[in-house]
Order: structure tokens, then sequence, then C-alpha cells
């Protein structure tokens, strides 16, 4: 078994990566970690987390939320093989140079280490990014797309919620060069309130959320998916009255010419041995994604207009977060991708 451990243990998150880690056939829980002062130090996983007492955690059951003194790292990065970073962006950045010193592998789901360009980081993450060295090193872990990369990497930045439903859906046209050049996909994407952590806000608080847009034309994952669909997208998430799940619906003008085989063709090409994307007949709906770690896509083509619409639904938790983040383990370990994730692999 190899030895893991998961550092924000106490978010919502962090749950997700030990209910998976603790009925996954290759990794062992070995310890959870949470910021030094946490109101959950030295709390036993099923106190914090009551969806997981009595769920057949067996000993890990036992398990302690234990407080991380930054000058641990470093051990840390020499006792686990795996190392899962469930922690806000500040500290995934602050931690990952000392964690890379150890021979762990370290899969971040903050944003930390997604964005290649620092200055666009600056902008959109709000402090300036002191490691470039670090993400030099780091390669994006959107699991269907970049199995080769992730194999050999020893930092993984984990997607985010929002891009892994809109790349998912988009890149099988912009990866197929289909897209109409000058133009700009538009996609306009709804998510479950977790998506916004656990912390209380007045935003995400239950009386205060009605469908509303937020974030327009300067949301952070903007440049996330800009940069790993290699094309200018217009997105615009919204927050919806539900706990998990974001429906992503994206709007492609294709170029002239393309017929809907050649569309069909692209998204076989890349998805059809995927064992965690199902290409649907139907429009994906949330609520058979939520708690799994599939990602649901339907598309139709207008071929007398050129106007593509493509829909895609994960869990932000699962998919977009904690299972994307086992599966890059899978991958970085050499298992399959889907090992732990859906029962008929394991
Ligand atoms: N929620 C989602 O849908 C998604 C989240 N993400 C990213 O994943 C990461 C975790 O998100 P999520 O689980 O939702 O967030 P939560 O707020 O639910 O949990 C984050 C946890 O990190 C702990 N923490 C905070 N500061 C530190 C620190 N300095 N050192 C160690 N632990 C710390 C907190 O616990 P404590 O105070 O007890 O230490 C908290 O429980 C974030 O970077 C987020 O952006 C990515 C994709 C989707
Ligand atoms: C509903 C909600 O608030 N969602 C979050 C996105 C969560 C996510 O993907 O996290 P990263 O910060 O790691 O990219 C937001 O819009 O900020």
């Amino acid at each position: 078994m190899l030895s893991s451990c998961v550092i924000g243990a106490s978010g919502y998150t962090g749950a997700e990566l030990i209910k998976i880690i603790h009925q996954h056939p290759e990794f062992d829980l070995a310890a959870c970690f949470v910021s030094q002062g946490s109101s959950d130090a030295n709390k036993l996983i099923g106190e914090v987390h009551a969806v997981l007492g009595g769920q057949g955690l067996g000993s890990k059951h036992r398990l302690q939320m234990q407080e991380l003194a930054p000058a641990r790292l470093s051990e840390l990065a020499n006792t686990y093989d795996a190392i899962f970073l469930a922690t806000p962006h500040e500290a995934s950045h602050d931690w990952a140079a000392a964690l890379l010193k150890g021979s762990a592998k370290i899969f971040d789901l903050s944003g930390a280490f997604r964005l290649p360009d620092a200055s666009v980081f600056a902008k959109y993450y709000g402090f300036q990014h002191e490691h470039p060295e670090v993400q030099k090193k780091a390669v994006y872990g959107l699991a269907e797309w970049y199995e080769n990369e992730i194999k050999q990497a020893k930092l993984i930045a984990v997607p985010g919620c929002y891009p892994t439903a809109s790349l998912l859906a988009l890149k099988p046209l912009s990866d197929a060069n289909l897209v109409k050049p000058g133009h700009r996909p538009v996609i306009n994407a709804t998510s479950g309130v977790s998506g916004a952590g656990k912390k209380p806000s007045a935003t995400t608080s239950f009386y205060e959320v009605s469908l509303q847009a937020y974030g327009v034309l300067g949301h952070r994952h903007t440049p996330e998916i800009d940069n790993y669909a290699q094309t200018q997208v217009i997105f615009t998430p919204h927050l919806g009255q539900f706990k998990r799940g974001i429906l992503a619906t994206v709007t492609v003008a294709l170029k002239e010419g393309i017929s809907a085989t050649q569309v069909a063709q692209a998204y076989e090409k890349q998805y059809a041995d995927k064992a965690l994307i199902r290409l649907r007949n139907s429009w994906p709906k949330v609520d058979d994604v939520a708690n799994t770690p599939f990602c649901d896509i339907c598309w139709k083509f207008d071929e007398d207009s050129g106007y593509l619409v493509v829909s895609s639904a994960i869990d932000n938790l699962l998919k977009g977060a904690a299972s994307q983040a086992v599966q890059c383990a899978n991958l970085a370990f050499d298992f399959p991708s889907q090992t732990g994730l859906i029962s008929s692999w394991t």
C-alpha cells in the first residue's frame, strides 16, 4: 500500500478525499492535518465530518486531525508517498516548495500552481506568486487530457471545478481545431454552494442564496479555461440553490463546413476509452453526477448556423476536486485512472 495524508482535512474536499482514500485499494490514509490553531485540531474524523462516522471507516475513524506546523513539511514530504493539499491557495503556494524537497508526490487542489503566467496569477488571485520555480514543475491535472505529463510529475495542480466542467466540454472541439477563429465560446455554468468551501459567508448562506451570476467578466477561472482550451472564452459562473454539482453549458461557433460527423468524431476520439466520461444522448443533469466521479457530456450541432451547444455536468467536490486528484494520483503511481473511484475497476 502507498502511504498518503490529507492536509486541509477538515474542509469539504478534505472530507471527500478521506472517504475516497479510505476505500482505495492502493492508498492508505495514514494522517489528516489541519492548520495550527484550527478549531478542529485533535478531533476525530467522525467528529469533524459526522457523515463519515460509523461509515465503515474502521480504524481510520480513530484518526485525529493533527495540527500542522510548517516546520514539519519536509518531514511529511519524506514520510508519505502521496500528499493531498485540500488547502486555500495561499497555504498551498507557501508550502509546495518545502514539500517538493522530499520524495512525496504532491496533489494540490488549490489554484496556486495552475496558471503558468505569474502576472495573470497576481491579477486574478490577489497576491503575488513567489514561487515561479515551483510553478514550472507543476503539471495541470485534467486527468483525461494530460495523462502522460501527470505520470511523470511530482507536483500536480488539480484543475478548478468550473474549468474541469468547461474544458472537458470544450477541449475536444478546440483541440481538433474546429472552433471558428476570432470567436469566443460562451460558457454559462451554475455551481452548488459547496463550491465556495466550508467557511461561512453571507453570499453562501441559505437565506441569501438565490440563482444568480457572479464574477462576471472577471472570475479567476477565466484565464485557467483560456489557457488550457487555447482559446479565449466568455465565462459566467452562477451560484445555485443546491449543495453540490456544476452544470456548464458552452455555446460555440464552429468553422464553416464542419459536419455533425466531424463533431461526433472529435468527442469520441478523446473520450471513447475514458471510463469517467459519459457521452450521453440526453442533456446532463446535476443529480446524475452528484456523489460520483463522472463527467456527463451531451452536445447538439446545427450544421446550418454552425453553432454548437455542449453541456457538461460534474460533482464539484469530486470530479471538480477530490476524485480528480485521486485520478491524478492513480496515474502518477501507474494505476488505471479510475482505480478506487468506480467499483467495477477496483
Ligand atoms: N469546494 C470546491 O468545489 C472546490 C475547491 N477547490 C479548492 O480546494 C481547496 C479546498 O477547498 P474546500 O475543501 O472547498 O475548502 P474548505 O474551506 O471547505 O476547506 C479548506 C480547509 O483548509 C484548512 N486550512 C485553512 N488554512 C489552512 C492552513 N494555513 N493550513 C492548513 N489547513 C488550512 C481549513 O481548516 P482548518 O481551519 O481546520 O485548518 C479548511 O477546513 C481550495 O484551494 C479550493 O479553492 C477546488 C475545486 C473545487
Ligand atoms: C460556488 C463557488 O464559490 N465556487 C468557487 C470555485 C471553487 C473552485 O473550483 O475552486 P478553486 O478556487 O480551487 O479554483 C468560486 O467561484 O470561487
